[in-house]
């Protein structure tokens, strides 16, 4: 049966430094949660608690009703049943794909544990790859091994440590879809991180934003990015652009935007509206794929807006817009 794995109150300091301050997060079975925060934000600290690879100085870390950690206390990793996928791979060079992943299992006996490795290659599309040696695998089907070996001793929770980042672009995709799905199958509780917004939300069920070694938001995917709980949290799940409340243009919002707030808009929230009475000049205009990107100049104000291809104007051309407010968010300025 799954459980969850849960840290609470859980803090980390090296000297004076508090890298991981007072954080709670419940991991759900079958749910992959994207632990989301810049550099230095104290992401893989807190996976390495999770994993036992480190102690905690505060807080507790559960496995369903087993302790895992407290103060003084730390289960050691190879006893936690935590299956760890890190960014570099760390296959063992000397075994093949197939004993790579048959690694974790001698206590089920060598033809058990062979039968199993195979199942596990076959389901990461490996199949026809088990003899090969890590060396003469690509990075993508090195990093599939690498989960049939973390999934394969049936793992009771897992934990990634930016495992899609060392792939080249075109290969990412596919390589992460059937990681993640394998991981969802399985059912059990599932940690990803990165510093990538986008991998955030379309690889993950929930996301926990981490900034400073607090946790700032945590939530469904699609509840952080509609609904941030400030101006930091948005622009941490994707490009935005932000005006204070005194020099809003007029007719922009719907609603007052006091002094001492600030207006908060995605790009795909400044929509180009010909019957809107807001007007602003295209300062560039960028192809970035299926979509443009403008930069736009409304009375002063700097937005970005992203529209397709198709319809966009070029740079120097006056646009009516207006925003979507599913899109448009204010908050109390931080300053303020
Ligand atoms: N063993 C250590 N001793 C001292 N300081 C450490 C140690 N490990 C990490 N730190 C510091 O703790 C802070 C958080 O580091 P951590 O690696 O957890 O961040 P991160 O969010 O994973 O960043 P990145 O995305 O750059 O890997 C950083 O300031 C780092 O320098």
């Amino acid at each position: 049966m799954s459980v969850h794995l849960t840290a609470r109150n859980v803090s980390r300091r090296y000297g004076v430094s508090t890298v991981v301050n007072g954080v709670s997060l419940d991991l759900e079975p079958g749910k992959i949660t994207a632990l989301l925060g810049g550099s230095g934000a104290g992401k893989s600290t807190l996976l390495r608690l999770f994993a036992g690879l480190e102690p905690l100085d505060e807080g507790e870390i559960r496995l369903g009703d087993q302790m895992l950690s407290a103060p003084g206390k730390t289960v050691p990793a190879e006893k936690r049943r935590i299956g760890l996928i890190f960014q570099d791979f760390a296959l063992f060079p000397h075994l093949t794909a197939a004993q790579n992943v048959a690694f974790g299992l001698k206590s089920r006996g060598k033809a058990a544990a062979r039968t199993i490795a195979a199942e596990w290659l076959a389901r990461l599309g490996l199949t026809g790859r088990a003899d090969a040696y890590p060396h003469e695998l690509s990075g993508g089907e090195q990093q599939r091994v690498a989960i049939a070996r973390a999934l394969a001793p049936e793992p009771a929770a897992i934990l990634m440590d930016e495992p899609f980042s060392g792939l080249d672009p075109a290969l990412r995709g596919s390589v992460r879809d059937t990681a993640l799905a394998a991981i969802r199958e399985a059912g059990i509780p599932a940690l990803l991180v990165t510093h990538d917004p986008t991998e955030a939300l379309e690889s993950s069920d929930a996301i926990a934003i981490l900034q400073g070694g607090r946790l700032l938001q945590q939530g469904l995917a699609r509840d952080v990015y509609l609904k941030p709980d400030s101006a930091a949290i948005a622009a941490a799940l994707g490009p935005v652009s932000r005006i204070s409340g005194p020099d809003m243009p007029a007719g922009l919002t719907g609603q007052a935007v006091p002094a001492g707030s600030e207006l908060v808009v995605r790009p795909e929230g400044v929509v180009q509206d010909e019957t809107s009475p807001v007007r602003a000049t295209v300062v560039t205009s960028q192809l970035t794929g299926p979509l443009c990107r403008l930069l736009l100049d409304c009375a002063g104000q700097e937005l970005v807006a992203l529209v397709p291809r198709m319809t966009a104007p070029k740079a120097g051309a006056e646009i009516g817009i207006r925003l979507d407010p599913a899109l448009t968010f204010i908050f109390q300025s931080a300053d303020s």
